[in-house]
């Protein structure tokens, strides 16, 4: 969970109340819900979850997963047809959307264009008779906060997509809501804004200490942001944990593959500390690699070492897994080097720290190098 500076905020009732009571009313908790539009169409299957209060929590999955339906059900825009949604202690599966202290921001901003930037931020507390003193003063502060000061007078045609993605965000956070929903915000900005976005929206979250349910499809996207990840997969929970253990224990091929990893070798034996796979026999380390009787073999690229043939290596006197292979591509990325090394029938992606050393080339011949407590296990 982030922690939080505690800054005043007040209540869409408009009294004072410190952010450490919001974020108490910001829990989730999902039990049973499923949602089928049709027997082939099995949006969500059965989902258990539970969203701290104060969390940068993303859904993660394929197209077609069930990330925005989910979203949809916590927003009270969409009915289960089975389950239970609890937000900060409180059932409000039947509760209708205007009655859940929940905002959404959407991926295609939905601004009104024939309005100012302030006056689409302070829409929400027009809607609510909020005075004309109080909605200047709350515009003014959250457009501050969301650098958009200069901006408040303009209409939404004079501005760039990112500004409009960021005043998308403001009129959603002037409502101060207990939770806020994100669905791709981002997707379709600019690389570079993204990245900008991304630093800016994490920020935001931090400071505001409010609950962040944020849906994408790019994983790199929800590594940088999340506190923690639920992947997603045919309406089913594959994996809940923080970007690392994700990244590092995925606990089946699915999230092995959607996070990236692409060296997955199926175990033909396994003897104690010994492992019998297409790339031969490997030792590794089961105190430190989870389950020896689960199918797979994990290696991330980044743990694997190349040098140069009967050289000795990152440290002889270690008991490595050493190889023999020939590098058959070459991505140069700056800060690292991407090799695809063609080793014992199979192709092994390594990702190199670029750190200055003389690069292989394609057609040379490599030692592989593997410490065995780098080798997880993980199931089918
Ligand atoms: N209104 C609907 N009627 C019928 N099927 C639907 C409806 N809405 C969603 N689905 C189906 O439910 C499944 C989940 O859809 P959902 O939009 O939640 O996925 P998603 O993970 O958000 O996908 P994307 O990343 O492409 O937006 C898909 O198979 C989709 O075709």
């Amino acid at each position: 969970m982030t922690t939080t500076a505690s800054p005043s905020v007040s209540s869409a009732s408009g009294e004072k109340t410190s952010a450490k009571a919001v974020r108490e009313a910001s829990s989730i908790s999902l039990r049973g819900l499923s949602r089928y539009f049709n027997a082939d169409a099995i949006a969500l299957d059965d989902v258990d979850l539970d969203i701290h209060a104060g969390e940068f929590f993303t859904l993660l999955g394929p197209s077609g997963c069930g990330k925005t339906t989910l979203l949809r059900i916590l927003a009270g825009l969409e009915e289960a047809d089975q389950g239970v949604v609890v937000i900060g202690g409180r059932d409000v599966t039947e509760t209708p959307p205007h009655k859940r202290s929940v905002n959404t921001v959407f991926q295609s901003y939905a601004l009104f264009p024939h309005l100012t930037v302030r006056d689409n931020i302070a829409f929400g507390l027009r809607v609510r008779g909020v005075g004309k003193a109080e909605q200047k003063r709350r515009v003014e502060d959250i457009a501050h906060r969301m650098q958009l000061d200069a901006l408040l007078e303009r209409r939404i045609h004079q501005l760039s997509g990112g500004q409009r993605q960021r005043i998308a965000l403001a009129r959603a956070l002037i409502n101060e809501p207990d939770v806020l929903l994100l669905d791709e915000p981002l997707s379709a900005l600019d690389a570079g804004l993204r990245t900008d976005l991304q630093v800016e929206l994490k920020r935001l979250q931090q400071t505001l200490g409010m609950t962040f349910v944020f849906v994408t499809h790019d994983q790199a996207e929800a590594m940088v942001m999340s506190d923690r990840i639920a992947l997603l997969n045919g309406g089913k929970i594959q994996q809940v944990g923080t970007p690392a253990e994700i990244y590092e224990y995925p606990v089946n091929r699915f999230v092995a593959r959607f996070i990236g990893h692409d060296n997955l070798f199926p175990v033909e034996r396994c003897d104690g500390s010994t492992l019998q796979t297409a790339l031969g026999t490997l030792q590794f380390n089961a105190a430190s690699t989870g389950d020896p009787r689960q199918a797979f073999a994990l290696i991330r690229p980044e743990v694997i070492a190349l040098s140069v043939p009967d050289s000795p290596g990152i440290d002889p006197s270690l008991a490595l897994n050493r190889l023999e292979g020939i590098v058959e591509e070459r991505f140069y990325r700056g800060a690292s080097v991407e090799y695809r090394v063609r080793c014992q029938q199979c192709d092994l992606v390594v990702d190199s720290a670029n750190c200055g050393e003389r690069l292989f080339k394609v057609g040379d011949r490599v030692q592989v190098e593997i410490y065995p407590e780098d080798i997880v296990m993980i199931g089918d």
